[in-house]
């Protein structure tokens, strides 16, 4: 606890400090000098006001942000989307947060690999190379070699980097506590539950043992295709802070030179690449959530590998059907199935003044619709719908700004492949095949499965809960409080038609459960005697009575007002 404090109290002392060298207005700082002009150039005074004039202050927000680490970072990338939030210069410079940061000491990494893994690097690898082949703000990656002769990458955490982000939540978490009121009134409609989720996603970026479980789970939904390759993690090898990971050698996917001096067509590969994106996200229900250029490798053969599972989005069946939705909704024009969708889609599905939200999402499918294909982008079209999200204050799952952020990016590399490459046109099919899915007998059979299941848990639940009521009633334990002034009892008697409505309807359903559990049971002719009949029969026959009793019951019961 003390420890923490201290933590907290050195970080905000750390936090300050930068913030001062950079300052706030557009005053000149020897920090920000000294990152825009190169030490070995000497320059005036004059020269040196021009350049910090030069740089705006979105510049330097940038650079306070690359200084402050991890959190800042991971937090602006999140945040580069929300232009209905940030002015667009600075989302311009949030984009650039390429988390591209001085490597750290080998001696140091090497030394937290021998202490994570309890051996001496030559015990595990027979080859170690010095220098990183990329080094983030949250680790860096070496080159090395197994004894056994495989090439592999070693990923290592920073020093310290677990509880740099551990003291930095608890900040943020308490500046969002006092700024809370401020932020809802921006828009932000639960910046609690934002923070939570932010945190939630470091934890996981933190523990490499995450890592390399979605790698493992991606490799088994992925190991028929043969198009598209993930590299094997060594379990065995790894810990929260080392991660050891099968190397593979190819090109960033946006080398459109060494594509073509491979002799492959940079307009196939954009074409399998978004593919392979759309398979996850409406087939699977879980996504690679990093899909920048760094992390989309092409092999000589064509093959695309992804690295850096950090981040993974998940998407419910059900989620997934619902935001399918939102976009079928938008090709066909329809505002309302769009509106059902976003509802089925939030987490509280509370949109107060449905008509108006309805004429948004017209006006927005007008825009779209008045463009031709060719004309529309995905960055305009994730925009216009996190617009619509923010101001109707909707709560939908994190996954789905992932997906947003994701498609966009994807169609930023398309671009570059592709002159004529437009998402739409990919995710068109994806639309179609969603609703054959969605309404396939398998699916409708497994739906209907779970809903048996909920039945059977009623049924075996019902009993209990009943002989709890009659020990109560016996023990003249229960008590029923009945207060009906005229209104009330006419919404009663409202309320009841309805539930007797359904209890007549459970009734019959378990009844018809019943006979449906005896079928194919038994050979024609030799239904056994009563005694032999399955318990679960018994239990829907005697519930089924026991609720016909109850609206007996309720049906020979009349009410009066209290006077
Ligand atoms: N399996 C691999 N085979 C070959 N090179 C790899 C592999 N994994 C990572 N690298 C190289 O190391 C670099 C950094 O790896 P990775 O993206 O996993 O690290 P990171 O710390 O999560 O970085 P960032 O968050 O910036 O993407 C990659 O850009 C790539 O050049």
């Amino acid at each position: 606890m003390f420890k923490n404090t201290i933590s907290n109290l050195t970080r905000i002392r750390q936090v300050s400090e930068v913030l001062i060298r950079y300052g706030f207005e557009d005053a000149v700082t020897t920090t920000a000098l000294r990152r825009l002009v190169p030490r070995s150039r000497r320059i005036s005074w004059q020269e040196g006001e021009q350049a910090v004039f030069e740089t705006t202050r979105w510049q330097r927000i940038r650079m306070i942000i690359e200084e402050l680490g991890p959190t800042f970072i991971k937090l602006a990338q999140a945040m580069s989307n929300r232009a209905d939030l940030l002015p667009q210069p600075l989302i311009d410079e949030f984009e650039k947060l390429q988390s591209n940061v001085p490597p750290f000491d080998v001696q140091v990494a090497k030394g937290l690999i021998e202490q994570e893994l309890g051996r001496p690097i030559n015990e595990v690898f027979s080859e170690f190379d010095d220098v990183p082949l990329g080094s983030a703000s949250i680790g860096q990656v070496h080159r090395a070699r197994l004894l056994s002769g495989e090439e592999v990458v070693v990923k290592v955490q920073r020093p310290g980097v677990q509880e740099k982000v551990r003291s930095d939540l608890a900040l943020l978490h308490e500046l969002v506590r006092l700024t809370a009121g401020f932020l809802r009134k921006q828009g932000l409609a639960n910046p609690q539950d934002v923070v939570d989720a932010f945190e939630r996603s470091m934890t996981k970026e933190l523990d490499y043992t995450s890592e390399a479980r979605s790698m493992e789970q991606f490799r088994k939904l992925y190991e028929s295709y043969e198009t598209f390759y993930i590299p094997k993690p060594y379990r065995e090898m790894s810990t929260a802070k080392v991660l050891v990971i099968e190397f593979v050698s190819g090109c960033k996917i946006t080398d459109k030179p060494q594509l073509l001096a491979w002799g492959l067509s940079p307009e196939q590969v954009a074409e399998t690449g978004m593919d392979i994106y759309l398979t996850q996200i409406f087939e699977f229900g879980i996504f690679h959530a990093d899909p920048h250029p760094g992390n989309v490798l092409v092999r000589p053969d064509g093959t695309l590998v992804l690295i850096d599972f950090g981040m993974v989005g998940k998407l419910t069946k059900q989620q997934k059907y619902a935001f399918a939705g939102v976009f079928i909704g938008m090709a066909r024009q329809d505002p309302r199935s769009m509106a059902l969708s976003f509802r089925r889609l939030a987490l509280t599905s509370d949109i107060p003044d449905m008509r108006a939200f309805e004429t948004s999402l017209s006006e927005l499918i007008e825009d779209f619709a008045t463009l031709d294909v060719k004309d529309m982008s995905m960055s305009d079209l994730a925009d216009a719908l996190q617009g619509v999200i923010y101001t109707y204050k909707l709560q939908v799952p994190g996954a789905v700004f992932l997906i947003l952020r994701a498609l966009v990016i994807l169609e930023g590399i398309g671009k570059v492949l592709h002159p004529r490459f437009n998402t739409f046109e990919f995710v068109r099919p994806y639309g179609a095949r969603i609703i054959a899915e969605q309404y396939s007998a398998d699916n409708i059979l497994s739906e209907a499965q779970y809903t048996g299941t909920q039945l059977l848990a009623l049924i075996q639940t019902l009993p209990a809960d009943i002989r709890q009521i009659m020990r109560k009633i016996s023990r003249g334990d229960l008590r029923v409080r009945v207060e009906l002034s005229g209104y009330q009892l006419l919404m009663r008697k409202a309320d009841q038609l309805v539930s007797r409505g359904i209890l007549a309807a459970i009734s019959v359903a378990l009844i018809l459960f019943a006979g449906l559990s005896l079928l194919g049971r038994y050979p024609a002719g030799q239904m056994p005697y009563y005694r032999g009949l399955p318990v679960v029969t018994w239990y829907s026959l005697g519930v089924a009575a026991f609720l016909l009793l109850i609206l007996f019951i309720l049906g020979t019961k009349r009410e009066r007002p209290r006077e």
